[in-house]
C-alpha cells in the first residue's frame, strides 16, 4: 500500500512533536508547518492525505487554511486542532469546512478514528477526481492518440498549445493535462483572454499593489499568483492584445511577475497551457501574434480533431450525454430514436462537441415519452457551417461577413457601445424609439448569426464581425438566452 502524508500545522512545537510522533505510528509520514506561509509552500509542494491545523496562527488562522484547502486542494480533509471544550472553536470550524476537530489534549483513540475516516475520505475525493479524468470521451483513434499524448505530455513541465476548432474539448484536454501531471495537487486556473478588458489585464495576470492606480483600493493577487505551483490555461489566447503578449513572454522567460506598483518581483512556478479555435501559426504570419511568444508557448503542440472527423465517437458522446441530462433532470434518460442517431451521424457539428450537448439538451426538452425523434433535433438539411469552421481554422482571420453590427474599434472594446448600426438603421425620430429600434434591429441580426450557427457563440460572434465577448455583452443586455 502507498504511504499517506499528512500535514501538522501548529505554532507549539510540543504539539507538532506529539502529533508527529502518533500520526507516525499510524503509518503516516508527517511534514509540519509553524505558520500559513509555511503551510501554503508544503501544500504547493505535495499531495496530503491529512491535515490538522491550529487556530491561531502567528501569521493568520485555521480558517484561513480551511478555506485555501476547500479551494485549492479539495481533495484533502483537514481537521482543526481545538482547545479542551471550546465548542464554539469546534463548531465554526465544521462551519467552515473542516471535515473534523481534535482536542487537545489528543486521546489516541478518537485520532485513530478520525485518521482512518479521513483516509477514507480522501480516497473517496481522489477517486472522484479521477473519474473526471474519464470525462474524455470517444474510442475513435483520433481520440486514443490524443488520449495517449495528453499522458505523455502530462508528465512534461513543458508549455502545450491546444490547437483546434471551437467546442472540441480544447479546455478538457488542458484540465486532463493538468490534473495526470505532478501539479494536479495545486490549482489549474482558466482564463479567457478574450473576456478580460484590454486596460485590466495587466492588474488581473500580475495582480497590484493597493493605491497603484485609481480604484485599486485594496492589494490584490492576480492570476499567475492564484496558480502557483499548478497550471495556467490561457483559452482564447490569439485574443491578447499585443502590449500584453510582450509582459507575457516576460513573465515566461524571467519566472517572475511584479504587480502593479509593487517594487520587487515575485517568483511564480507556473505551467502554461494555452488554445484557440483561431490557426495562431497564421496569424504569427499576418503579423497579429507575436512569433516569440508563440515559440514559447508552442513548445508541444497537440491538436483536438473536429467531432466530423471522429463520426463514430457520436453514438458514445449522445448516450453518455443523455445519461448526464437525465441525471441532472431527477429521471430515466432520453433515447435516441435509431433514425435520429443516423441524422446526427450525418451531420457535420460546425460547433462540435459543444453542438452536439446544445442539439440534445434541447431535444430532450421537446421530445415526447423520452424518445428523441428526428424532429426534435431541429437540425436542417446540411449547412456550409462545418465547411465554415474549417476555413476559419485554415485561413484566419476569415474576411467579415457583411454585417449590421460591425465590430467597435479596438479602444472601446472594453465597454461596447449599446448599439454600432449603419446608416440602414430603421430610425423612428424619438429619443426612446431609437434605442428601441437599434435594440431590435441588434437582437435581429443577432438571431439570425445564431440561428445560422445552430446557438454556437464563437461561430456567431465571427459571422458578426464580433468578438466572443462583445457578443456575450449584447446578449445579456438584450436579455436573450
Ligand atoms: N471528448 C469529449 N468528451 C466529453 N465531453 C466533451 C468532449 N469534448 C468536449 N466535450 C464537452 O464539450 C463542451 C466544450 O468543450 P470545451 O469547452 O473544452 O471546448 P473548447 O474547444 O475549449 O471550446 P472553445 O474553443 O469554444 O473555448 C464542454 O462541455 C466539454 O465538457
Amino acid at each position: 500500500m502507498s504511504k499517506h502524508y499528512a500535514l501538522v500545522i501548529d505554532d507549539e512545537r510540543d504539539i507538532r512533536e506529539l502529533l508527529t510522533l502518533t500520526l507516525g505510528r499510524m503509518d503516516l509520514i508527517v511534514d509540519t508547518a509553524a505558520t500559513v506561509s509555511e503551510a501554503r509552500q508544503r501544500l504547493g509542494e505535495r499531495r496530503y492525505a491529512l491535515c490538522f491545523t491550529d487556530m491561531r496562527l502567528p501569521d493568520g488562522t485555521g480558517q484561513e487554511i480551511i478555506a485555501l484547502i476547500a479551494a485549492q486542494y479539495p481533495e484533502t480533509p483537514v481537521a482543526m486542532i481545538t482547545a479542551y471544550g471550546n465548542v464554539d472553536a469546534a463548531v465554526d470550524a465544521l462551519k467552515a469546512g473542516a471535515f473534523d476537530f481534535v482536542s487537545k489534549p489528543v486521546d489516541i483513540n478518537v485520532l485513530r478514528r478520525l485518521v482512518q475516516t479521513a483516509l477514507k475520505l480522501s480516497e473517496e475525493k481522489r477517486s472522484e477526481q479521477t473519474a473526471s479524468s474519464s470525462k474524455l470521451i470517444g474510442d475513435s483513434a483520433p481520440m486514443n492518440q490524443l488520449r495517449a499524448t495528453i499522458g505523455k505530455v502530462a508528465r512534461s513541465q513543458a508549455p502545450v498549445y491546444v490547437a483546434g476548432e471551437s467546442g472540441t474539448g480544447k479546455e478538457l484536454v488542458a484540465r486532463l493535462i493538468h490534473e495526470l501531471g505532478p501539479r494536479a495537487s495545486a490549482p489549474f486556473v482558466p482564463v479567457n483572454c478574450g473576456a478580460i478588458p484590454s486596460e485590466l489585464m495587466e492588474s488581473e495576470f500580475f495582480g497590484h499593489r493597493k493605491g497603484s492606480f485609481t480604484g485599486a483600493h485594496a492589494d490584490k493577487d492576480g492570476l499567475f499568483h492564484a496558480a502557483q505551483g499548478g497550471t495556467l490555461f490561457l483559452d482564447e489566447v490569439a485574443e491578447l492584445p499585443m502590449h500584453m503578449q510582450v509582459k507575457l513572454l516576460r513573465v515566461i522567460q524571467e519566472k517572475a511577475v511584479r504587480p502593479i506598483g509593487a517594487r520587487a518581483e515575485i517568483g511564480v512556478d507556473v505551467r502554461i497551457l494555452s488554445a484557440t479555435h483561431k490557426n495562431l501559426a497564421r496569424l504569427v504570419e499576418l503579423g497579429a501574434f507575436r512569433q516569440d511568444l508563440f515559440y514559447r508557448i508552442n513548445v508541444i503542440e497537440l491538436r483536438v480533431p473536429p467531432l466530423r472527423e471522429r463520426r463514430e465517437d457520436i453514438p458514445q458522446l449522445a448516450g453518455r450525454m443523455l445519461e448526464r441530462l437525465a441525471h441532472d433532470g431527477g429521471g430515466d434518460p432520453a433515447r435516441l430514436a435509431p433514425e435520429a442517431l443516423q441524422v446526427l451521424l450525418g451531420y457535420d457539428f460546425p460547433g462540435n462537441v459543444r453542438e452536439l450537448e446544445n442539439i440534445l439538451e434541447r431535444a430532450v426538452a421537446l421530445c415526447e415519452n423520452n424518445r428523441i425523434g428526428v424532429e426534435d433535433l431541429r437540425l436542417q438539411p446540411r449547412e456550409q457551417g462545418a465547411a465554415e469552421a474549417a476555413e476559419t481554422w485554415a485561413n484566419t482571420p476569415t474576411p467579415q461577413a457583411p454585417s449590421s453590427i460591425p465590430s467597435p474599434p479596438a479602444e472601446s472594446r472594453a465597454a461596447p457601445p449599446v448599439a454600432a448600426l449603419g446608416d440602414d438603421a430603421p430610425l423612428r425620430g424619438l429619443p426612446n424609439d431609437l434605442a428601441a429600434a437599434v435594440a431590435e434591429t441588434e437582437r435581429a441580426a443577432i438571431m439570425k448569426a445564431l440561428e445560422a450557427t445552430r446557438w454556437n457563440r464563437t461561430a456567431a460572434a465571427r459571422q458578426l464581425g464580433l468578438t466572443l465577448r462583445q457578443l456575450r455583452y449584447r446578449l445579456e443586455k438584450l436579455g436573450i438566452e
